[in-house]
This record gives structure tokens, C-alpha cells and sequence, in this order.
């Protein structure tokens, strides 16, 4: 008995030991519910506030109503500054903030306890809290902030121990967030670590992605977490989200969400992949956005008879279906080219900046390979203006499904392509003829990609192996997209009419032989006369007599055999060395 006489002494002595613990817990529960307490902490906060302004500065009031009213109207207009990015949250915020606001006001002059203010905020409390308890966006990042801090132990699952999360975005797909390594580790540990991430993450099997950062930075990296896959089904294209080529067009959607902006202007693109991988696909959602800018336009050349192309064919301003026509197409691109050329260097300009009067020229070529089979007299100018185009907006976007050196006839027209998009390949070595050598060991796994419309890609303004979806654009979309816009499109520029009219009125053909070797001579003879400043390519083309892509190749054929050099933009002599020899 005397055992159990002693009990409760012990216990109280237990109890003054455990309040430190209590008050421990609570204050920790009280800080992991934060987010959800949050509107009776606003509530707590607003007596308090309102009794000491009440009592001490009473005559304050119109102060408060002014900084509430200020501060509603920027959450209001300008919310996306603090990451409300969608008008219902700015305008819950803006209503949130002036309800406080106005209680606060009222609290200040008239005592936060006379009536009816009490009511009042416990309405108003009750009222405002609904939303931000259901709120989907809120109630995911809290979901993430507290996976994410058992980092530590999920690192030390994963293999990644002394790594730690910097910060972390929550999105409609799932969320992000940038993982600072620990010492000595390196991108590839945590590209290996992810099926261990996976499981200590509680995603799906597939579901998490690590990638480099965009800075380069080697002991960081962006980990994703998809919760919901927004490739999981087609994305129907939503329309054109540009209206001039000089915007960056949307071309379908990353795996966050996040859409593929690609600026097109002076650029040329290929997109590759198998049959059935989707570039005709994504072509149609490129050509759904280049014929809604009234400054481009468009020529195409499909040698499958026009089986891709004929669809757009009201918004395309010329289409060459046979290999005869997309030679005679290419070649009258390069006179445009080089009429354009001279237009600028008359005007003493560098570039041709697009309007719906001087449009861009963009020549879509689907299937290059084959017209590299068919006419590869075509392949020449295909190379032209691949080298030379872009100051004068005359651009390539070619589709092939393999671009070897042989299906593309001359390398060069695959080095210069900006944009490469890589839709499924069949093996892994093919994504670095599309995307370039080397691509595949950095990552960039076109092979992996697992279903049609998915790929990669690689411009300027994307290095990093990101799984991207073009949007969808079925044959009706086609159909009623250009019923659209084909009422918008653009002529032909009066300097590219003016080109091509005087080509035509040109006897010389370029590939007769004779005429050809004399003016070869013709040509190096002017190129060794020519003063230190060099002679000019008219110059040359009225000496010679031939047009100007054959000046131009020669020149370039002399200049790799250092037999002539370009003094300065558009001027010529043969290389003095050479010349004293
Ligand atoms: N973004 C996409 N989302 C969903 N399905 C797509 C997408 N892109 C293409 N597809 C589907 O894949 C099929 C094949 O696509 P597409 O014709 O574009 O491939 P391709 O690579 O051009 O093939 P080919 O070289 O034989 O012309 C289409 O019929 C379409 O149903």
C-alpha cells in the first residue's frame, strides 16, 4: 500500500517534468498546422491589433483605411508579384484583405468589442476561411513542405545524404524542388538515386525526374515530382498563342506543365524521329501558329504527293508536291534570298525584320530525306539558305526521320538547324544525328520517349533533356484553323517579287557546262584584279554573268581552298598570299 501511497507524489514530480515536453509538442503542432490555423491566427491577430490601436491611436483610423485600401487594390492588379497567378486567388486575397482591413478601421475608432464587431469578424472569419481550407494549390504545398522536411531522412534512404532542398515550387502536375548536393556528389548520383527517391518520396513508379540545372551549377540539381501526368492524355492544341514570328510560339507543353516557348524568327528547325513519332503532328501545331502571323509566309514541299501539307495548302503561298517542283521552289527561295540581300545592303541594314509588307519566308520541307534522294540539285540551295538565310528571314524547318549525312544530303544544312526537335527514336544513337553528337551520353534519351507527340528539344533557349508533348491538332482542328486564317495571309514582298521577275528574264541557266569553266576564269581573273577593299558579288555576278548562287558557292569553294577571301561583308579579292605566289 505504501507503494501505491507514494504514487502520486511521484506523479506530479513526472508532470513538472513533462510540461516542458507538453509545451514542446503543442507549440510544434501548433507550427506543423500552421497553414491551416492560419485563419484563427488572423483572427487572434485582429483583436490584438484593433485593442491597441483602439486604445492607443484611436484617431488613426483613416490611416488604416487608406494602407487597406492601397494594398487590396495591389493585390488586385498586380497579385502575380507575390504569386497569386490566377484572378480568383487575387481576388480572394484583395476580399480577405479588405475585410480585415475594414474591421481593423471600424475596430480602431469605435473598440474591437463593441457590437457588433464581434459577430461580425466571426462571420467574416468563418466565411473567408472555407476557401483557403479548400484551396487545392494551398493544401498541396503544405503537403510537400512536410514531406519535404524529412528530407534528411529521405536522402539518407535515397543515397544522398548532406544533400538539401533550397526551394520548392508546387504546381498543378505535382512540384519541384532544387536540391543543393552534398559534398563530393554529383548530378549523376541523383540521376541514379531516383528509383530510390521514388519509393522514399511515396510517388509513382516513373513519377520523379532529376535534371541539371539550367546555371550549370555541379552540385545542384531540379528534381520533379509528378503527381498528375499532364502527358498522360493528347493535349488538344488551344489555338495560336502568337501573332507576329516574332514572338516565341507555344509548341506544346513540358512535363510540369510548363508550355514549350520556342522564339522562331531567324531560326530554322528539324524535327526527327520514327514513323509514327509525331513530326507531322507537331508541324501542324508550328504551322497552326506561323499562319497566324500575317508577316511569314509560307512555302512547303512534300514530296508524299502533298499527303501532309495539302491541308494547309489555302495557307500556304506556294506548295511543291514533285522533285522538279520543290528544285524550281528552293532555287526561286534563294533568288528571294539574295534579293533581299541587296534590298539590305542598299538600305545599309543587317537584317530584314519581318512585317505583314516585307514578311518572313519559311519553307517547310517535310520528309527531307526524300527530296535529298529525289532532287538533289535541290539539296544545293536547301544549303544556301541554310548558311545564309537567316538575316533576310529566310528559313528551313525540315521533318525527316533520320537525318544521316546521306538523308541529308549536305551536313551543312543539318548544322545549321537552331531548333531540333526529337520526337522517339528507334535507337538511342539516332537522338545525336538529330540533336547533335554527343547529346545522348548528356542525357537526352529521345529513345525512352513513350508515346506519340512526346519529345525533346534543343535550341538556344533550351539545353537541358526536358520530356516536352506537342499539343494535338486533328485533321478538323486543321480544317477549321485555316478556314481561319487563311483570309490573313500575307503576298509576297514587292523586293522578292522584283528578284524573282528579274531571275526569270535571265537567259543563263547556272549548270551549263561550258559557260560555266569560261566563267570560272572570268571570276578569278576579277577576284585577282580586285582592289585591297575587294569587289562586290553584283560586280562579280555582271563580270561573270552567272547568277548570284553560283558566285556565292564558288566563292565559298575558293575561299576553303584559300584561294579568295571575303574582305568585308559582301566584298571579295583572291587571298593575297596566293595571289603574290
Ligand atoms: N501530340 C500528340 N498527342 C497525341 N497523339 C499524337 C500526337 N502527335 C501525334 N499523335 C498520334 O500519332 C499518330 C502519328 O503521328 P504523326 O503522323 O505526326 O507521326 P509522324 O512521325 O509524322 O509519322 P510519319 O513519319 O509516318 O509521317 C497520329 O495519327 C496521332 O494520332
Amino acid at each position: 500500500m505504501r507503494r501505491y501511497g507514494i504514487q502520486p507524489v511521484a506523479s506530479i514530480t513526472d508532470d513538472l517534468d513533462i510540461a516542458p515536453l507538453l509545451i514542446t509538442s503543442v507549440g510544434r503542432l501548433l507550427w506543423r498546422y500552421r497553414s491551416e490555423l492560419a485563419p484563427v491566427t488572423m483572427l487572434a491577430l485582429l483583436i490584438g491589433t484593433g485593442t491597441i490601436l483602439h486604445s492607443s491611436y484611436r484617431l488613426w483610423w483613416p490611416t488604416v483605411a487608406g494602407i487597406t485600401a492601397l494594398v487590396a487594390g495591389v493585390l488586385l492588379y498586380a497579385g502575380r508579384w507575390v504569386n497569386l497567378t490566377r484572378p480568383i486567388e487575387r481576388a480572394y486575397a484583395a476580399t480577405a484583405t479588405a475585410f480585415a482591413g475594414g474591421w481593423l478601421t471600424t475596430s480602431t475608432a469605435h473598440g474591437p468589442f463593441t457590437k457588433p464587431l464581434p459577430l461580425v469578424l466571426a462571420i467574416g472569419c468563418v466565411v473567408l476561411a472555407a476557401p483557403w481550407w479548400a484551396h487545392r494549390r494551398r493544401r498541396a504545398r503544405v503537403r510537400v513542405e512536410r514531406t519535404l522536411a524529412a528530407w534528411p531522412d529521405i536522402a539518407q534512404a535515397a543515397g544522398l545524404a548532406g544533400s538539401r532542398v533550397q526551394s520548392a515550387i508546387v504546381d498543378l502536375w505535382g512540384y519541384r524542388f532544387r536540391l543543393g548536393l552534398g559534398l563530393g556528389q554529383t548530378v549523376e548520383d541523383a540521376v541514379a538515386a531516383v528509383p530510390r527517391l521514388e519509393s522514399a518520396l511515396g510517388s509513382t513508379r516513373g513519377g520523379v525526374r532529376v535534371q541539371p540545372v539550367a546555371s550549370k551549377k555541379a552540385n545542384r540539381a531540379d528534381v520533379r515530382v509528378i503527381e498528375t501526368d499532364p502527358h498522360a492524355n493528347a493535349i488538344t492544341w488551344p489555338g495560336p498563342s502568337i501573332t507576329f514570328i516574332t514572338q516565341p510560339a507555344k509548341l506544346g507543353l513540358f512535363e510540369d506543365g510548363a508550355p514549350v516557348r520556342v522564339p522562331l524568327l531567324r531560326r530554322h528547325g528539324l524535327f526527327g524521329g520514327v514513323s509514327g513519332a509525331g513530326k507531322s503532328g507537331g508541324v501542324n501545331v508550328l504551322l497552326g501558329e506561323l499562319t497566324a502571323c500575317p508577316d511569314v509566309i509560307l512555302w512547303g514541299i512534300d514530296l508524299k504527293r502533298g499527303m501532309e501539307l495539302q491541308p494547309w495548302a489555302s495557307c500556304i503561298d506556294r506548295l511543291a508536291t514533285t522533285p522538279q517542283e520543290a528544285e524550281a521552289l528552293l532555287r526561286d527561295a534563294v533568288i528571294v534570298l539574295d534579293g533581299r540581300a541587296d534590298d539590305l545592303a542598299q538600305r545599309g541594314k543587317r537584317v530584314w525584320d519581318p512585317s505583314p509588307a516585307r514578311p518572313a519566308l519559311v519553307i517547310i520541307i517535310d520528309e527531307y530525306a526524300e527530296l535529298a534522294s529525289e532532287a538533289p540539285q535541290a539539296i544545293d540551295h536547301a544549303d544556301s539558305i541554310a548558311r545564309r538565310g537567316r538575316a533576310v528571314a529566310v528559313q528551313l524547318v525540315a521533318a525527316t526521320q533520320r537525318p544521316s549525312k546521306d538523308a541529308m544530303g549536305k551536313s551543312a544544312v543539318r548544322s545549321q538547324m537552331d531548333i531540333r526537335v526529337c520526337f522517339r527514336v528507334r535507337e538511342a544513337r539516332d537522338a545525336d544525328l538529330i540533336l547533335g553528337q554527343g547529346m545522348v551520353k548528356t542525357g537526352w534519351h529521345a529513345h525512352k520517349l513513350d508515346a506519340p507527340g512526346k519529345f525533346l528539344i534543343s535550341s538556344p533557349d533550351h539545353d537541358i533533356p526536358r520530356r516536352a508533348r506537342t499539343y494535338l491538332l486533328d485533321d478538323h482542328g486543321v480544317h477549321t484553323t485555316t478556314e481561319r486564317h487563311s483570309t490573313h495571309r500575307p503576298s509576297l514582298d514587292a523586293v522578292s517579287v522584283q528578284a524573282l521577275e528579274r531571275a526569270a528574264e535571265m537567259p543563263i541557266t547556272e549548270d551549263a557546262p561550258p559557260p560555266s569553266r569560261e566563267a570560272e576564269k572570268v571570276l578569278m581573273a576579277a577576284l585577282r584584279q580586285a582592289p585591297a577593299e575587294g569587289v562586290r558579288i553584283n560586280d562579280l555576278m555582271r563580270a561573270t554573268r552567272m547568277r548570284r548562287t553560283w558566285v556565292y558557292q564558288r566563292l565559298q569553294d575558293l575561299a576553303r581552298t584559300q584561294q579568295a577571301e571575303q574582305v568585308s561583308r559582301g566584298f571579295w579579292r583572291a587571298t593575297p598570299e596566293k595571289h603574290a605566289q
